[in-house]
C-alpha cells in the first residue's frame, strides 16, 4: 500500500488497549503506510488534532472510536477553511458503533484501517443544530434518550449495545411523553412524542433502526416519531414494522425545527442538548468520507 498518502489517527483514549489495533498500524507501516495515531483524553482533543493533520497535509483523518468520537472529527472537519481537507476515514472503537456499522464499516482493525486509507473519498451531508452543534448520524429525543443519556458508563463497557435496552427496560416506569411541535418541509406536527428519531444515518442506540430509509448524500433528514400510550416490548416490535402503526409518523426534510413547551433533551450522536427550540438543518455534501464500494446508505 506504499502508493496511499499519509494519515492521521485519532484514537479515543478509551480505546488504546487494543492489540490487534497496534499490529495493524504496525504491519501497514511495515508495508511503507505513513500513520500518525494521536489520542485523546476528553471531548476539544479532535479538533486540536485536525489543525495538527492540516499542518502535516495529511489526505485522511481517521476517527477511531464510537459515534461520539466520530462525530467530533467529521465536525472539525466541516469546520475547516480552505483546500486540500482531509478526508474522513473510521475506525469502529466504540460501544454502539451505529454510525460504522450502519455504512458498513467492517469490525476488523485491520479492515477497517485499510478501508479508512484506500476506499473512496465520497461527499456526504452533516446535519447541525442551532446553527452549532452538529451530528453526522442521528439526533433522537424523549424517551429513548433518556435511555442512551443516562446508561452508566459502567454498564455499557460491560455490556455494550444490550445496555440501552437493558437500562431502559428498568427505568420503564419513567415513560413519559414529550409534548412538542415539529416543523419541516411539508411536516407539520403537534403531539406527545415517544421518540423522535432525526436521522442522517438510520440506526441509534445499539441497532435501533429509527429511520431505516435514510442516506447520507441525499441532502435529506429523515424524521421517525413514535407517539401513543406503548410500554416499551411493544415499542421495539413496531419499529421493526414502520407503515403499519398509527402511532408512528414518518417524514423527509432538508430542515426541521422543534419547539417544546418544557425542556427536551436531545442525544446527538451520544452527546446531549437540552433545550425548547431546535433548529436543525443538514449541510449537504459538507465533507468527505471514505467509504466501502457498497455502502447501503448512499443514493
Ligand atoms: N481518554 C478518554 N477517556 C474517556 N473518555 C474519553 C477519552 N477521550 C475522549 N473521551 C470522551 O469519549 C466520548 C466519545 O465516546 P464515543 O462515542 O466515541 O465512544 P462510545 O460512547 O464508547 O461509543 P458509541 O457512541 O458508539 O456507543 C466523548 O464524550 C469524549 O469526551
Ligand atoms: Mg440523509
Amino acid at each position: 500500500m506504499t502508493t496511499f498518502p499519509a494519515s492521521l489517527l485519532i484514537l479515543n483514549g478509551k480505546g488504546t488497549d487494543n492489540a490487534p489495533l497496534r499490529d495493524a498500524v504496525a504491519q501497514l507501516r511495515k508495508e511503507g503506510v505513513e500513520i500518525h495515531v494521536r489520542v485523546t483524553w476528553e471531548k476539544g482533543d479532535a479538533e486540536r488534532y485536525i489543525d495538527e493533520a492540516r499542518r502535516l497535509g495529511v489526505a485522511t483523518v481517521i476517527a477511531g472510536g464510537g459515534d461520539g468520537t466520530i462525530n467530533e472529527v467529521a465536525t472539525a472537519l466541516v469546520h475547516c477553511q480552505g483546500d486540500d481537507i482531509p478526508a474522513l476515514g473510521i475506525l469502529p472503537l466504540g460501544t454502539a458503533n451505529d454510525f460504522a456499522t450502519s455504512i458498513g464499516i467492517p469490525d476488523e482493525p485491520e479492515k477497517a484501517l485499510k478501508l479508512a486509507i484506500a476506499g473512496n473519498a465520497i461527499e456526504i451531508d452533516i446535519a447541525q443544530v442551532n446553527d452549532e452543534t452538529c451530528f453526522i448520524n442521528m439526533a433522537t429525543g424523549g424517551f429513548g434518550t433518556r435511555i442512551t443519556s443516562e446508561t452508566p458508563e459502567k454498564l455499557k463497557a460491560a455490556l455494550g449495545g444490550i445496555s440501552y435496552l437493558i437500562h431502559g427496560l428498568v427505568r420503564m416506569d419513567t415513560l413519559k411523553p414529550d409534548r412538542c411541535e415539529i416543523r419541516g418541509e411539508n411536516i407539520n406536527w403537534q403531539g406527545d412524542a415517544l421518540v423522535i428519531g432525526i436521522g442522517n444515518g438510520r440506526q441509534a442506540g445499539g441497532g435501533q433502526q429509527l429511520c431505516p430509509d435514510a442516506l447520507i448524500n441525499d441532502g435529506l433528514l429523515n424524521l421517525r416519531i413514535l407517539t401513543g400510550e406503548e410500554i416499551l416490548p411493544a415499542l421495539l416490535s413496531t419499529l421493526a414494522k414502520a407503515g403499519q402503526s398509527p402511532n408512528i409518523i414518518e417524514g423527509a426534510s432538508s430542515w426541521l425545527t422543534i419547539s417544546a413547551p418544557n425542556d427536551i433533551t436531545f442525544n446527538l450522536d451520544g452527546e446531549p442538548l437540552t433545550g425548547r427550540e431546535f433548529r436543525i438543518e443538514i449541510l449537504p455534501s459538507a465533507l468527505r468520507c471514505r467509504l466501502p464500494p457498497d455502502c447501503p446508505l448512499l443514493r
